[in-house]
């Protein structure tokens, strides 16, 4: 288990985790989600003892990670910045660090194994490829055989295939009971690995529930309409709080309504729909909704496709696909935030 408690660290002027409290618990895959710059890698450094916190603390298993025996036994992860020697081979690496810690050599074999990394086991660490590298380093987190795991952005430069065995072994070792936290700033990767998440957003934590709670807590429902009357109905239903965006001809999505108002209002006034179907809001939007506000770099997302009630209202008539070119990608960019950060770096 870990527990973090008012935890910040303050760099100069710069405060980059600003007084966290979360616990990550065992047998479970807790994601820790949030845009470029908001604070995970440094939250997991003091959780290592790399960094010192500013405030707060920070435990694992109960005691700050310093105060272990044997840490590596207790807690193994793989940060961002390797130092492995770029002479050594992984197998000589993987002893050395086993010999140090009186880990034995049958264990070096082991996560060899586990990581897939038999074949360039003997062979030099510079050659490594990206994703040989993250293999390597997490093969390093694992040779403690550690009831706590941390990876951060565990599959950054892996191929489709090393991407699901990342998924699939930090999900065999939440099932073994262990506790594995894991950073990444794509929401997509985490609605597939992760069953808990933690968001943080500049240093605070903006969300802390299991993946399931943050789809039905963010975003208004949406209804799917199809109606032979797309303009008259979306007037009829435009009133403040409610948006409607015209995805194509006859189809309208609208948030901030029930179907079965929506239906009534139809009813009502003769209007034939012949499609009403409750949408769920996709994680991606879940997530682009939580943190919206905390987005350290962010380029001017275009409002595309989305029509507010008022201003359907103000034009005396419901938007068209005409008039909304973008309609059909709601979130703007269509780009993860991390994405607009980066082509704004
Ligand atoms: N050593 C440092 N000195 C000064 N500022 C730092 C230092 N380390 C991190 N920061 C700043 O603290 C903030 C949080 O950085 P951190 O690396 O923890 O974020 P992150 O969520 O891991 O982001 P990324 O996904 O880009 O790695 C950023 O604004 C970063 O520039």
């Amino acid at each position: 288990m870990i527990q973090a408690r008012d935890l910040a660290k303050v760099y100069g002027d710069k405060t980059a985790v600003d007084g966290v409290t979360f616990t990550v618990q065992p047998g479970r895959v807790t994601g820790f989600l949030g845009p470029n710059g908001a604070g995970k890698s440094t939250t997991m450094r003091m959780i290592m003892g790399l960094d010192a916190p500013t405030r707060g603390s920070v435990t694992v298993n109960g005691e700050p990670y310093v105060k272990h025996q044997a840490p590596l036994r207790e807690i193994g992860a793989l940060l961002e910045a390797r130092a492995v020697h770029p002479g050594r081979t992984a197998y000589t690496h993987l002893r050395a660090l086993a010999a140090t810690h009186g880990i034995p050599n049958s264990r070096v074999s082991e996560v060899i194994e586990m990581t897939g990394l038999g074949a360039v086991a003997r062979k030099k660490v510079k050659g490594f490829s990206l994703g040989m590298g993250q293999r390597l380093g997490i093969a390093a987190a694992l040779l403690g055989d550690p009831q706590v795991v941390v990876l951060d952005e565990p599959v950054n430069g892996l191929d489709p295939e090393g991407v699901l065995w990342v998924r699939n072994l930090v999900k065999y070792l939440a099932s073994e009971g262990r506790t594995v936290f894991l950073s990444s700033h794509l929401m997509s990767e985490m609605s597939q690995t992760a069953d808990h998440l933690i968001v943080i957003g500049r240093g605070r934590i903006i969300a802390d529930a299991p993946i399931a709670d943050i789809l039905n807590g963010q975003g208004q429902a949406r209804t799917r309409v199809r109606t032979d009357a797309p303009e008259q109905l979306a007037g009829l239903l435009a009133r403040e709080g409610v948006s409607i965006q015209t995805k194509e001809r006859e189809l309208l999505e609208v948030s901030g309504l029930e179907p079965r108002e929506i239906a009534q209002t139809a009813l009502r006034n003769g209007v034939l729909v012949y499609e009403l179907t409750p949408l769920t809001a996709s994680l991606e939007e879940a997530y682009l909704e939580l943190t919206k506000d905390d987005v350290e770099y962010r380029s001017d997302r275009p409002d595309a496709g989305h029509t507010t009630a008022k201003h359907a209202a103000e034009a005396g008539a419901a938007p068209t696909a005409a008039s909304n070119p973008t309609a059909s990608n709601p979130t703007g960019s269509g780009l993860e935030p991390t994405q607009t950060q980066e082509a704004n770096r």
